[in-house]
């Protein structure tokens, strides 16, 4: 397999009529000279000149089972989408190599060389790095998924692969899908590409050889208009329009992605961060080591000062892909299998565009995560041992050049090895079925058993349990389920620590199982099963605790009237009499204590703060019926689990002075449930941004058809500070929910939010209906490390993002990055509508101290960090004094 460096072509485009001409940017010719010293000089191509792309090393391989690549890369407005679609007058790449296709074709069948020519294509975007079907109108198309099968290649599911007759057929279904691509106006170009567009036209050329065999070719040209990087100076995306900015950081983070790739690939470096972007990871069959096939870099240039550092960047980036070597590979195979049940099939596609013919393993492409294969490749799955062709669906390069069965030499006929092979795939088929469908009886039946099994004992205690019991048991379980969540949030928080998770990652998946369409929700059920049965566990050690817990103080008990015993290890065992004081010596608190420290110890985190919570529930049990030193005592108990929550040391000093000074004590009472109020379905964007804001004390008429954005202004001017918020904001730190649900602070400056609980909680950021802005923050944030959690990756627009929250590293970091300037919406951000919505300001007053201080203070707010001193108001030293 021999190997060829990436070809770079440049191109400038002539200067525009509203544009300035200076002669900033000049072609020169390079001297005879030098031209030897400059290893691989670009080939410039000035003015309107064209690639020839029917030069023997260019399109004609393709009809020999060659893979092509050509990249269309420059700044915004540098004449892409003009080198790759060209205009009517002027066509350009793309349709100029479709025609020549069918044009080499129409010879070599004239000659007699080639026998049957079939083309395929496939057409996407990637929009802010999401996979759109092109040739599905844009009004349904939805986002695909993109998948790395076993083998390392990618591809995207459900992409439509349609077949196409002839140039003119091409032409109108190309034309129909470039409408589809998603394209905006910005100050440099009215008619700016916001989307990497990846056009892929696959040919199957048949051919004679010299001995009268036939051979299949498989050749494939992927044709990319890249969107062009962007600088938001010129090309005036701002705040004003936060889909613009969504769009181009997007844009430029793919681009940058696509640059450490080539330079990683150059340096020779170990991991090549090919993952990092879904562009890269849909080309990395066309750059470096993976890839297969010839790949031609065009650099498109402009003319004229304002591009000159994007000209040199461009040049830049040319002359370190130019390095970068890919390796040649043949795609033949000998006379093709025709296989009755995959014969082509009649479906009419999506846009009411013409019928076409579809054959089967497109359609099983398009609804599966499996690559399209080769007429008769699908035979190595099934261990037959043919070779096999992987063509992605966008760019999975083809491979497994054809070890060629040899059917005429084999002396068997077509139709006997068609028939065995039919046999052979239906049994293997039939049998994986069988497989499946026992290993989910079995499954179901596994399940079925242990739900049977967890349920007798909660049956047999439920019937008996007194009321007081039963309140307990109530007011644990609440506590376990509300006092460190966001919902009702108890007056006490014992914090769990977040597990941070990627949402994000896409795991190669096991095409064999996708191609059974084998989608094992058992092992959704088996999971649950599992955390079910650790959860009871837990329970059941919860409870043998707090009966040995409950024995010790009943014992301690003056007179044994009040005790809080446990005949059984069921928590409807647990019996407590409000009515008579429970009295503990100091002592044997200590005592006890000191022999749950020791069991502390061994205590997993978790189940600790569990203990902590159920210890806390019960003490407030206590401290309701007005039995505060029974009540001091388990906080203490509750205390030993958690040593470090402040407020419940806050607390313990409250109940303290109360039992010293014999004054009553009245917890805060318990926040509502508002569990009926949140919308069931995070999907539902609109539904739960209205009943969010309409319910929030901070933003009741924020929704911009609800008012003046004046209006809103002065609303929110009248309204409570964020502080006042944020206290309202119910805490999220479960793992389940881990951000915050924030309100839009000002409607007129069309974004943000934030606000953070506190230290350590996290901080969100509200969608509402600047999804596309939060989204670019989050990318952002991303790259300088603040970690994002996104609750569902299919629920971009809808739902909240949340972040842990950053640490002081974090955020100088952010201000560095600031401060450099590489990121226009944070210095935008740092001097636009944040004035208004400062947490530590009236909006409008300007920021005390020097210009860092106030840049620190700008980003804290960014950021909705707020100092624990003085603001969680956890003054414990204080209330120490206070006891004396
Ligand atoms: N070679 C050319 N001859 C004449 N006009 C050109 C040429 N190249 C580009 N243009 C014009 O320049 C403008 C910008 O070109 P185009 O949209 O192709 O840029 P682009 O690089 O694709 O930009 P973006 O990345 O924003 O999509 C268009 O109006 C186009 O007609």
């Amino acid at each position: 397999m021999s190997t060829q460096p990436v070809q770079i072509v440049a191109r400038i485009r002539p200067p525009l009529p509203n544009e300035q001409i200076d002669d900033a940017i000049s072609v020169l010719p390079i001297p005879s000279s030098q031209r030897l010293a400059a290893a691989r000089p670009f080939r410039l191509l000035p003015g309107y000149q064209y690639l020839r792309l029917g030069q023997r090393r260019i399109l004609p391989p393709l009809l020999k089972g060659h893979t092509l690549t050509i990249l269309a890369y420059g700044p915004t407005s540098s004449g892409k989408t003009f080198t790759m679609e060209g205009s009517p007058a002027e066509p350009g790449i793309i349709p100029r190599s479709v025609g020549l296709l069918f044009k080499l074709s129409e010879e070599g069948k004239d000659n007699g060389e080639i026998t049957n020519f079939q083309v395929h294509m496939s057409y996407l975007e990637l929009y802010k790095d999401d996979a759109f079907d092109l040739l599905v109108s844009q009004k349904t198309h939805e986002k695909l998924p993109i998948r790395t099968n076993a083998k390392g290649e990618t591809f995207v599911v459900g992409l439509t692969r349609v077949p196409i007759s002839s140039f003119s057929d091409w032409e109108k279904v190309f034309r129909t899908a470039s409408q589809n691509r998603t394209t905006g106006a910005t100050l440099l170009n009215r008619a700016s590409s916001r989307s990497h567009a990846m056009l892929t036209v696959e040919i199957e050329v048949t051919a004679h050889t010299a001995e009268t065999r036939e051979i299949t070719y498989s050749g494939k040209i992927n044709l990319v208009d890249l969107a062009g990087s962007e600088n938001n100076k010129h090309t005036g995306n701002s705040l004003a329009n936060p889909t613009r900015l969504a769009e181009s950081a997007a844009i430029n983070k793919s681009l940058s992605t696509l640059g450490q790739v080539v330079h990683a690939l150059n340096t020779g470096a170990s991991r090549i961060p090919y993952r990092d972007s879904n562009l890269t990871r849909l080309l990395s069959a066309s750059l470096g080591g993976k890839a297969l096939g010839k790949t031609i870099l065009l650099c498109n240039l402009a003319p004229g000062v304002k591009f000159r550092s994007d000209v040199l960047n461009t040049l830049n980036f040319a002359s370190r892909t130019k390095n970068i070597e890919t390796k040649t590979v043949v795609n033949e195979r000998e006379k093709p299998l025709p296989v009755e049940h995959l014969k082509e099939k009649e479906i009419v596609d999506r846009q009411g565009l013409p019928a076409r013919r579809v054959s089967m393993q497109n359609r099983r492409a398009s609804s599966s995560l499996i690559p399209a294969l080769g007429v008769g490749s699908r035979i190595p799955s099934y261990g037959t041992g043919a070779s096999s062709r992987l063509s992605g669906f966008g760019f999975g390069a083809a491979v497994g050049a054809g070890s060629g069965t040899g059917t005429a030499k084999a002396g068997i006929d077509d139709e006997e090895l068609n028939e065995r092979i039919n046999r052979a795939v239906e049994a293997e088929v039939r049998k994986r079925l069988e497989e499946h469908e026992k290993r989910r009886l079995e499954e179901e039946e596994r399940l079925r058993k242990s739900q049977e099994h967890e349920q007798l004992p909660m049956e047999r205690t439920s019937s008996s349990e007194p009321m007081l019991e039963a309140e307990v048991k109530m007011e644990l379980d609440d506590a376990q389920a509300n006092m460190f969540g966001d919902e009702g949030a108890e007056d006490i928080e014992i914090k769990i620590e977040e597990e941070e998770e990627e949402t994000e990652a896409v795991e190669p998946m096991d095409v064999d199982q996708v191609l059974l369409g084998v989608r094992n929700d058992s092992e959704i059920k088996v999971k649950m099963e599992g955390l079910e049965r650790k959860y009871k566990d837990h329970i059941a050690q919860l409870e043998a605790q707090l009966a040995q817990a409950s024995t010790s103080i009943g014992t301690a008990s003056a007179n044994g009237s009040s005790s809080l015993s446990s005949s059984s290890s069921s928590m409807s065992s647990l019996h407590v009499d409000s009515h008579t004081p429970l009295t503990l010596d100091s002592g044997l608190s200590v005592a006890g204590s000191i022999g749950e420290a020791s069991s502390v110890e061994a205590m997993s985190p978790v189940s600790k703060k569990k203990m902590g919570r159920t210890y806390v529930a019960l003490a407030r049990a206590y401290s309701e019926k007005n039995d505060l030193s029974t009540a001091l005592t388990l906080y203490r108990h509750a205390a030993a689990f958690v040593p470090d929550n402040a407020k419940l040391k806050e607390r313990i000093i409250d109940v303290e002075w109360a039992v010293k000074n014999g004054k009553s004590y009245v917890p805060t009472p318990k926040r509502q449930h508002h569990r009926e109020e949140k919308p069931k379905s995070k999907s539902s964007k609109s539904s739960r941004s209205h009943s969010s804001r309409s319910s929030h004390p901070l933003n009741p008429t924020s929704s911009k058809e609800e008012g003046s954005s004046r209006g809103a202004r002065e609303n929110m001017e009248n309204l409570p500070k964020l502080d006042s918020g944020v206290e309202n904001t119910p805490l999220k730190s479960s793992k389940r929910k881990r951000s915050v649900s924030c309100e839009p602070i000002d409607s007129e400056s069309d974004y943000v939010l934030v606000a953070a609980p506190g230290p350590g909680v996290g901080f969100g950021v509200d969608l509402g209906n600047i999804d596309e802005e939060a989204e670019a923050e989050a990318t952002e944030a991303d790259e300088f490390g603040a970690k994002i959690l996104r609750r569902s990756p299919r629920k971009k627009t809808t739902g909240s993002l949340s972040m842990r929250s950053p640490s002081v590293v974090d955020k100088r970091k952010m201000l560095g990055m600031t401060l450099a300037g590489g990121q226009q919406i944070e210095r935008d951000r740092l001097h636009g509508p944040m004035d208004s919505i400062s947490s530590h300001r009236t909006p409008g007053t300007p920021m005390r101290g020097n210009a860092n201080t106030r840049k620190t203070r700008k980003v804290s707010e960014l950021v909705g960090y707020r100092d624990e001193v003085g603001e969680e108001g956890l003054d414990v030293k204080q209330k120490r004094a206070r006891l004396g």
